[in-house]
């Protein structure tokens, strides 16, 4: 070792036990009122500080109260008011000019001022505000905020950093240093804890960016990595020196291919412009991390754990276990659930360069479902990790953060017993990685009792009424081809146009109209019995006919009865359909302040009744015009439930798709002559991995055409897709075969349309003409604009006129100035027809 390199703190071992990351909504949702009141002007920023800081302290006090150890990093620092991504941006100050008008460019710190020592500032350098760290997230009257996108094959949705090569980038804002200090050192007096700062790491940063408006063509938002990598590196030195032993750095991009940047270089390939270095992920990676851990003469760091969760990193496409073990980095976490596991017994050592010195983080535990682990398997599986990976050491974790499921299974007064026994939520899940790490250090027989409790429970589930259903299990195995087929589109098409003789250019909905306050107080009153079923009811129709008026009035061509009575579009048909069960406070966070409680999809599944029937009749009785009935499709379903893990997803989907068929047929029996079947989540779903992929594909497909081919010729079925990035699946949307697909295009400007028009798609398509995530109304001019673009690429006679998706999270005013606009260009494109 020369001078210059101080390996100042101790060395501490990485903990025998810990989580990737933590929920940060609260238990009854404390950060998403705190936000609500915040925004709505009731409350004050100092308001909602201290209630975040409470929820902060409270979370981390928990954990160890759970068993993770207090003084070493174990306790994950993951909160966020908003989104991790959005915290790194605030962190680096990375403001897109369209943000900042006007503002001239503030100095970056000089060195040798109190941040280039490390001591942490009293007065946050703070840069981005709190009104413009809102500002990003939720837009303002001039600028629609960043874009919102799923965050992995999750629910959870991040803002899209916009990345250009004069977007400021530096060490900015030290919340995450504060956040670390405020527990090390609390105020109130309570418990100390040294946690573990959880933050995206620089790789997986720039590579979910775009590239800022006004950059040149071409250019990647990953040739700022120096920058960046620069910034993280003064952001370490302030933790070491407020006391951190370890940092996290999440870097899930690795398991990606759809990220948009290749892993390694293709043999025989020359670099484009910019950078070589840095043009694909395996150069970023072992770039930022060699940067990130070269000493300097001075200063210190934390040790580094780079968490990949999301999938296998020892890939035939490229090891990026190899990759990450080249680096001076001291601990690796595995996703050892979605990863493929390695055999338990008699393996080969893995014999991966670089290993010998790293700490690896077994993640055993699965942080994205709910299942009570087998505990037993899991250990043994540890101990062969301990003989065949030649890692210094293992420890436990879970697969990735706990962000995905809900607080604690013991918070659910309403579930039964014996179902409960089976789940695992976070508080449980931090049990069971305690429990695993005595097992493994201490020896089986200090935890054999939770090993067997374990067992017992799975066993119990394994034979429990309803997991196995035998008529539900016949029907699915008398399916045949013909059951996935309608008849050819132009005969249907034909069938169609007799029946519904819509005017060119139709106008419709996705299907929900705003979930105003009076709704889901009647209906929460309801739910605590404070309301009867009568009442309930009386008050859901008065809004259907309400809905009803408003879009004849409007003028909108093919109606929806708005779904007033749904208190969330997956949950709605959890509860009426045999398999599942709902839950009371399983809140997870989807977005911001926004959170569903995802049903647990536990047994064979069955419609004892009709659903949504009664609610479709009633709105086409009040109107002459086409109402379209509204189901969610059997991806989405499994896609935003915690679904078994007993059976293949493909036989779970086509069990909940003939549910939904039968659905379908007493919709048609009703006299509905258009069905919307949702698969908002398609894309979600999609795997990571590229090898993975058309199998996916084909039985998503196959349990949609499930649950549509029961449709007479003359029944007109409409499917709606979210997010615009169907780059990757543009074929499996035309194998869907819908009469209509409606999808997200306008913040994109129609960006989906060229791509559909080529692959040869041909027939009905809606291209969203609103943006309906902010309340900005859009004008008729804009929305005539994005028409026109479509009617240029597709032929006029295939497109509809609709928004980009559900208007549940809108408010009335909007909602009205918006579909105004919408029928009224519609009106102006027809007549230049
Ligand atoms: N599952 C799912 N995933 C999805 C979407 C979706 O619609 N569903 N859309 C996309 C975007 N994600 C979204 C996720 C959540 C929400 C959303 O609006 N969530 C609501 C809750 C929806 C809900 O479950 N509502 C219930 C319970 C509402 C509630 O909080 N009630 C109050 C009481 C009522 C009151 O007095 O206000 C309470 O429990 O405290 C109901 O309406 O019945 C929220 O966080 O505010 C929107 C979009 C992608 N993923
Ligand atoms: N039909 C649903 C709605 O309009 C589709 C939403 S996709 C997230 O809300
Ligand atoms: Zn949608």
């Amino acid at each position: 070792m020369t001078d210059n390199t101080v390996p100042a703190a101790p060395r501490a071992d990485f903990p025998r036990a810990t989580v990737l990351g933590y929920p940060r909504i609260g238990r009854r949702r404390e950060l998403k009122r705190a936000l609500e009141s915040y925004w709505a002007g009731t409350t004050t920023a100092d308001d909602l500080e201290r209630t975040s800081r409470d929820l902060r302290l409270t979370t981390v006090r928990r954990l160890v109260d759970l068993g993770l150890d207090p003084g070493t990093g174990a306790v994950p620092n993951s909160f966020s008011l908003y989104d991790q991504v959005l915290d790194v941006t605030a962190t680096l100050g990375a403001v897109p000019a369209r943000f900042r008008p006007g503002r001239e460019e503030r100095p970056v710190a000089p060195a040798g001022t109190e941040r280039g020592t490390g001591k942490h500032l009293a007065e946050p350098p703070s840069e981005v505000s709190t009104e413009t760290y809102f500002a990003l997230a939720r837009g303002t009257a001039e600028q629609p905020p960043l874009e919102l996108t799923k965050w992995f094959d999750t629910n959870y949705h991040y803002l899209v950093p916009e990345i250009g090569p004069d977007t400021p980038i530096r060490f900015a804002d030290d919340r995450i240093v504060r956040e670390f200090a405020e527990a090390a050192d609390p105020s109130d007096g309570g418990t100390p804890v040294v946690t573990r700062p959880v933050i995206v790491g620089p790789v997986t940063y720039l590579l979910l960016s775009k590239p800022e408006d006004g950059a040149p063509e071409g250019f990647s938002p990953l040739r700022r990595l120096d920058d960046v990598v620069a910034a993280y590196r003064e952001l370490l030195a302030a933790l070491a020196a407020a006391g951190a032993p370890w940092v996290q750095l999440d870097e899930p991009a690795l398991v990606s291919d759809l990220i948009g940047a290749p892993f390694d270089a293709t043999p025989g390939s020359t670099d484009g412009p910019g950078r070589p270095d840095t043009t694909t992920v395996s150069d970023a990676v072992r770039r930022a991390y060699a940067a990130l851990t070269a000493p300097s003469p001075g200063t210190d760091r934390p040790q580094i754990l780079v968490a990949a969760p999301f999938g296998e990193l020892r890939r035939a496409s490229g090891d990026r276990l190899a990759l990450l073990a080249g680096t001076d980095v001291e601990a690796i976490a595995l996703d050892l659930v979605r990863g493929a596991t390695p055999p338990t017994e008699g393996t080969a050592a893995w014999n991966v360069p670089g290993l010998a010195s790293k700490t690896l983080v077994a993640g055993v535990i699965d942080g994205h479902n709910i299942w009570r682990a087998d505990l037993t398997s899991r250990l043994d599986l540890l101990e062969s990790l301990r003989r065949t990976t030649g890692a210094r050491t293992v420890t436990v974790g879970t697969s990735t953060s706990l962000l995905h499921v809900p607080h604690d299974v013991d918070d659910e007064p309403r579930l039964d017993p014996a179902l409960a026994g089976w789940l695992a939520f976070a508080d449980q899940k931090v049990g069971e990685v305690v429990t695993l790490a005595r097992g493994l250090d201490a020896g089986r027989p200090e935890v054999q009792e939770q090993l067997d409790a374990a067992t017992a429970a799975r066993t119990g589930r394994a034979g429990a009424a309803g997991v196995v259903v035998p008529e539900v299990r016949e029907r699915l195995a008398g399916l045949t081809d013909a059951d996935f087929t309608r008849a050819p589109y132009t005969d249907r098409a034909a069938a169609q146009r007799t029946r519904l003789s819509l005017p060119p250019l139709p106008t419709t909905t996705i299907g929900s109209f705003p979930q105003t306050t009076e709704i889901r107080t009647a209906r929460a009153a309801w739910t605590r019995g404070d309301l009867t079923d009568a009442d309930y009811e009386a008050r859901i129709r008065q809004e259907v006919a309400s809905v009803v008026a408003l879009q004849e009035e409007l003028g909108l061509d093919v109606l929806v009865h708005g779904e007033p009575e749904r208190n969330d579009m997956v949950q709605y048909f959890a509860e009426r359909l045999a398999g599942f069960t709902t839950t009371v406070n399983g809140w997870v966070q989807s977005y911001g302040s926004r959170c569903v409680r995802p049903p647990i999809l536990w047994g064979d599944v069955s419609r004892p009744e009709p659903i949504t029937v009664p609610w479709a009749t009633y709105a086409a009785s009040l109107t002459d015009k086409p109402v379209k009935g509204m189901l969610t499709g059997p991806v989405t379903i499994l896609a935003w439930s915690f679904v078994r893990d007993d059976q293949p997803l493909a036989d779970t989907a086509n069990q909940v798709a003939l549910a939904l068929r039968d659905e379908v047929t007493d919709l048609e029996g009703a006299g509905i002559g258009i069905v919307q079947v949702d698969e908002a989540a398609l894309r979600e779903l999609l795997p990571l991995d590229a090898a993975a992929q058309p199998a996916y594909l084909d039985w998503s497909v196959r349990s949609f055409r499930l649950t549509t081919s029961g449709a007479a010729p003359a029944t007109q079925i409409h499917t709606h897709l979210c997010y615009s990035e169907f780059g990757d699946i543009v074929g499996a949307i035309d194998d869907l075969d819908a009469d209509v697909t409606s999808v997200e295009a306008a913040r994109s400007r129609m960006e989906i349309v060229p791509g559909l028009a080529s692959a040869g798609y041909a027939r009905g398509i809606g291209p969203g003409v609103w943006d309906i995530h902010s309340p900005r109304v859009p004008s008729g001019g804009e929305v005539s604009d994005l028409l026109k673009l479509a009617v240029a690429e597709i032929d006029p006679r295939l497109v509809w006129v609709n928004p980009d998706c559900g208007l549940k999270t809108r408010g009335y005013d909007e909602t009205r100035a918006s579909l105004a606009n919408l029928v009224a260009a519609a009106r102006e494109v027809r007549g230049s027809l």
